[in-house]
C-alpha cells in the first residue's frame, strides 16, 4: 500500500517509546530454548522477525507462550524434526536458528521471503558441516538432517559478509559436545556490537566464553540457565524518531536509554551530535534537539551498519556534503541497501553516489515521488523521514516495517501531530 508520508507542519516535538530490541529478543529466545528449562522473555518486541523466531522455536517442538511482550519459553526434552521453518527476511531467523536445530533429531527444512533466498549464509552452513552436521544446500532453502545431538569443536570462518556467522555459532555453541571455537580469518568483521551483545548474553545464560584473543572465540560445553531476559527499548528503531528531530529542528525524547549497553544503535548519540545536534542522556531519557541545519558528516558505519539508511536520509537534508564508509556488507541486507539508497535519493531529485564500501550524499533540493522500501523496513523509515521535510513523498510499501516495528505508522503520525 502506498503511504503518503506525512510533512512536519514544524519542528517536530514529543516523545516517543520505542519497543523492544530485535537483537535482544531474538537472542532472548534462543538462549531460552536451548536451557533444558526454557525461559522467560519480558518487554519483547512483537513484530514479524520475532514472530518468526517463536515459530521456528514451536516447529523444533519447543513450547511458547506469548501475552503480549512477555514470552515464556516452555521446559523440553529436545528439539524434533520433521520441522519447516519459515525464515521471513529476517537474518537472526536464518543465521541463529540452524545451528540450533543441527541439534534436532529429524529433517528441518528452511526456506524463507524471495529475497531471503539471496542473503549470505553459506558461512554458517559450511561452519556446520564442520562441526559435524548433515546439511543440504548452500542457501536457503536448505534442509538439515540431525541426530539429536553435535560435536562441534573448531572452526574458521570468514565473517566478513555478517556479524550474525559468528553470532550464530556462538549461541548454541555452549550445547555442542566439545562446545565451540571459532576463528574469524578475512577482512574485519562488521557489526562488532552484535557480537559483544551475544557473548554478554551468552554468559549471562551461565556458559563460559573467552574472547580475549582477537578474531576468536571459544564457547565452553555447558547447560544453559533457565532465567528471565529483560530487553531493552530498540534503539536502532528508535534512530528514525530522533532523526525526526534532528530533521525538523524539533525535540525528540526516548525514554528508557540505556545507561550502558552494547546495542549498535547507540551509536546514534555521536552521529547526531556530530551532524549539529544536542544529544543528552537524562533520567527522562535521550533527548535530541536539532540544529537550524543539520552538517554531514564522514563517518565509518562499519560497527553500526544498520544506522545508515537513517544517517543517510539524514545526509540528503544537510548543509554540506556526507560520507559514509565502511558498510560494503549492507549490499547482503534485506536488499542492496547502498544500491537501494543512491537510487531513491536520486528518484527525488537528489545527489548519492554508490562507492565501494558507501555513499557520498551531495545535498541538493529534493522534490516529491516515490520511495520504493524493496521489503526493507528501513528504506521505509528512511523514505518516511525525507518525507517529514519534502512535500509529496510516498513510500510504496510502509508495511514492510513490521518486519521490526509494526506500529511505526501510528507513532510517526503521533509524533509529527504532536507539538509538545
Ligand atoms: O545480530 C544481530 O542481531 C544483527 C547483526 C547485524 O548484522 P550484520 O553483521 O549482518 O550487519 C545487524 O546489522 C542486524 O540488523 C542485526
Ligand atoms: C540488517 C538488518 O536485519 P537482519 O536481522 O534481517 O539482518 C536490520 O534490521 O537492519
Amino acid at each position: 500500500m502506498t503511504w503518503h508520508a506525512p510533512a512536519a507542519p514544524g519542528p517536530v516535538r514529543g516523545t516517543v517509546a520505542v519497543p523492544g530490541s530485535k537483537s535482544i529478543t531474538n537472542r532472548a529466545l534462543v538462549l531460552a530454548a536451548l536451557a533444558d528449562g526454557g525461559g522467560t522473555v519480558t518487554g519483547a518486541l512483537r513484530s514479524r522477525d520475532t514472530d518468526l523466531m517463536v515459530a521456528a522455536l514451536r516447529a523444533l517442538g519447543v513450547p511458547v507462550e506469548v501475552d503480549h511482550t512477555t514470552v515464556v519459553v516452555g521446559a523440553h526434552a529436545g528439539f524434533a524434526g520433521p520441522a519447516d521453518i519459515d525464515c521471513g527476511l529476517a537474518g537472526t531467523v536464518m543465521r541463529f536458528v540452524p545451528p540450533m536445530a543441527a541439534l534436532a533429531k529429524g529433517e528441518v527444512r528452511f526456506d524463507g521471503d524471495a529475497h531471503a533466498r539471496t542473503r549470505p549464509m553459506g558461512t554458517v552452513l559450511d561452519a556446520l558441516r564442520t562441526l559435524g552436521a548433515s546439511v543440504d544446500g548452500d542457501r536457503l532453502p536448505f534442509t538439515l538432517h540431525g541426530n539429536g545431538g553435535l560435536r562441534g569443536g573448531a572452526v574458521t570462518i570468514d565473517a566478513s559478509a555478517s556479524s550474525q556467522f559468528v553470532s550464530a555459532l556462538l549461541l548454541s555453541g555452549a550445547r555442542y559436545e566439545q562446545g565451540v571455537t571459532v576463528h574469524h580469518d578475512g577482512k574485519p568483521v562488521p557489526s562488532m556490537p552484535h557480537i559483544e551483545m551475544t557473548v554478554g548474553m551468552v554468559r549471562a545464560a551461565g556458559a563460559a566464553v573467552d574472547d580475549s584473543e582477537p578474531n576468536t572465540w571459544r564457547v565452553a560445553p555447558s547447560l544453559l540457565d533457565s532465567r528471565e531476559w529483560t530487553v531493552e527499548p530498540d534503539l536502532s528503531n528508535a534512530t528514525v524518531f530522533l532523526g525526526a528531530a534532528a530533521a525538523t529542528g524539533g525535540r525528540v525524547t526516548v525514554p528508557r536509554w540505556p545507561a550502558s549497553t552494547t546495542q549498535a544503535g547507540d551509536g546514534i548519540r555521536a552521529i547526531l551530535a556530530e551532524m549539529g545536534c544536542t544529544v543528552e542522556l537524562s533520567a527522562d531519557g535521550l533527548i535530541v534537539t536539532g540544529p537550524d541545519r543539520l552538517s554531514g558528516i564522514d563517518v565509518d558505519l562499519h560497527d553500526v551498519s544498520e544506522l545508515t539508511p537513517t544517517v543517510a536520509a539524514l545526509a540528503t537534508l544537510a548543509s554540506g556534503p556526507s560520507r559514509l564508509r565502511g558498510v560494503a556488507h549492507i549490499r547482503g541486507h534485506e536488499t542492496d541497501r547502498l544500491a537501494a539508497l543512491a537510487a531513491e535519493i536520486n528518484g527525488l531529485g537528489g545527489s548519492a553516489e554508490e562507492t565501494e564500501d558507501g555513499l557520498v550524499i551531495r545535498p541538493t533540493p529534493l522534490h516529491g515521488g516515490l520511495w520504493h522500501a524493496y521489503a526493507d523496513h528501513r528504506m521505509a523509515t528512511a523514505g518516511a523521514l525525507v518525507g517529514l521535510v519534502v512535500a509529496g513523498v510516498e513510500v510504496d510499501d510502509i508495511g514492510c516495517t513490521s518486519k521490526t516495528m509494526p506500529g511505526f505508522v501510528d507513532l510517526w503520525a503521533e509524533l509529527v501531530g504532536s507539538r509538545r
